[in-house]
C-alpha cells in the first residue's frame, strides 16, 4: 500500500473526460513532480486525491482511507494562495491559521499552537518573520510561509499546486532546495511546470494529459541519458519522452526504467 492510492480513476466535470482511467502509487519517501500541458488535469487530479471532487469511476485511498477520513495527513498549498497584502495580518497569524479546526478567533490561539507555528516557521527559516506583516514579504517569503501553514498540523503528505508559479529564478531554487530538506520527513507532491524539479529533485514523474504516464526517474543518469552523442539533453524531447510510454524510441530496452503502478 503506498501512501497514496488512485487506481483506475475517471473524472468529468461535465461531459467531456478530464482524467482517464489513472492509476498512481505513491511511497512514502516519493518526491512527486505531476507535469503535464495547460489543461490537462494536474490541479483536477490534486482536487480529486484532496476529495475535493470524488472520481466518476474507481477509487482514491489516503493512507489506506477515504481522502476525507484521512485529510488530517494531508498539507495543502493551492495554487496562487491568495493573501491579501493590503490586510495588516502577522506571518505568525497566517501559519496559525493552518491549525486542523483553526475555528477559533484569530487572537485566541494557545500557547502550544504558537509554539507549534513558530516550528513550523523555523522549518521553513522564517522564524525571524513572524512578527511581520504578511504584505511586507516578497513573493520567496510568501510562499514559505504558505509551506509553513501547510505544516502546522504536521501532515505526512504535503502537496503544492505550482508552488513557483511568479517567483524569480533564486527564489524558486530556494523553495525547491526547502522541499528536498522536508522530503526527508514528508511526501511531497508538487504539481509544476519547471523542468528543473524532474531534472534535480523529483524521483517520480507522473505526466498527465487525461491519461497518465508514470516514471520512475531516481537513477537520473539512466534515465536522462544523451545515447553517448552529447551531455545536452533537449528539453522538448525530455517532455516528450515523459509524455509517452517509454523513455527513448532509440535504446533498448526500453522497460527497463518504465514503472507501472
Ligand atoms: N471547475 C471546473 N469546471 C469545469 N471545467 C473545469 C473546471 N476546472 C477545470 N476544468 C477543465 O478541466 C480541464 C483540466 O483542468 P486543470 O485545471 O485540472 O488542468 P491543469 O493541468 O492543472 O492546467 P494548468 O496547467 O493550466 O493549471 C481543463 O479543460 C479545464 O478547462
Amino acid at each position: 500500500m503506498g501512501v497514496i492510492d488512485v487506481s483506475n480513476v475517471s473524472f468529468s466535470y461535465d461531459r467531456e473526460i478530464v482524467l482517464e482511467d489513472i492509476n498512481l502509487s505513491i511511497d512514502k519517501e516519493d518526491f512527486l513532480a505531476i507535469i503535464g500541458p495547460n489543461g490537462g488535469g494536474k490541479s483536477t487530479l490534486l482536487k480529486v486525491i484532496l476529495g475535493i471532487y470524488k472520481p466518476k469511476k474507481g477509487s482514491v485511498k489516503v493512507l489506506g482511507k477515504e481522502p476525507c477520513k484521512n485529510l488530517s495527513h494531508i498539507g495543502y498549498v493551492p495554487q496562487n494562495t491568495n493573501v491579501n497584502t493590503d490586510f495588516p495580518i502577522k506571518v505568525l497569524e497566517v501559519v496559525m491559521m493552518g491549525h486542523i479546526g483553526g475555528k477559533r478567533p484569530l487572537f485566541g490561539y494557545g500557547q502550544d499552537e504558537i509554539a507549534c507555528a513558530m516550528g513550523a516557521l523555523a522549518q521553513v527559516g522564517m522564524q525571524a518573520y513572524a512578527d511581520k506583516k504578511i504584505g511586507s514579504l516578497s513573493g520567496g517569503q510568501r510562499q514559505r510561509v504558505m509551506i509553513a501553514r501547510a505544516l502546522c498540523a504536521h501532515p505526512s503528505i504535503l502537496i503544492l499546486d505550482e508552488p513557483t508559479a511568479s517567483i524569480d529564478v533564486a527564489g524558486q531554487r530556494d523553495i525547491y532546495e526547502l522541499l528536498r530538506v522536508l522530503s526527508k520527513s514528508v511526501t511531497i507532491i508538487v504539481v509544476s511546470h519547471d523542468i528543473s524539479v524532474i531534472l534535480e529533485y523529483a524521483n517520480k514523474v507522473a505526466h498527465i494529459n487525461k491519461r497518465l504516464s508514470f516514471h520512475d526517474i531516481s537513477n537520473k543518469e539512466e534515465t536522462f541519458h544523451t545515447h553517448g552523442k552529447s551531455g545536452h539533453f533537449c528539453e522538448v524531447e525530455l517532455l516528450q519522452m515523459l509524455g509517452s510510454k517509454s523513455n527513448c524510441n532509440v535504446c533498448e530496452p526500453v522497460e527497463k526504467w518504465r514503472t507501472e503502478p
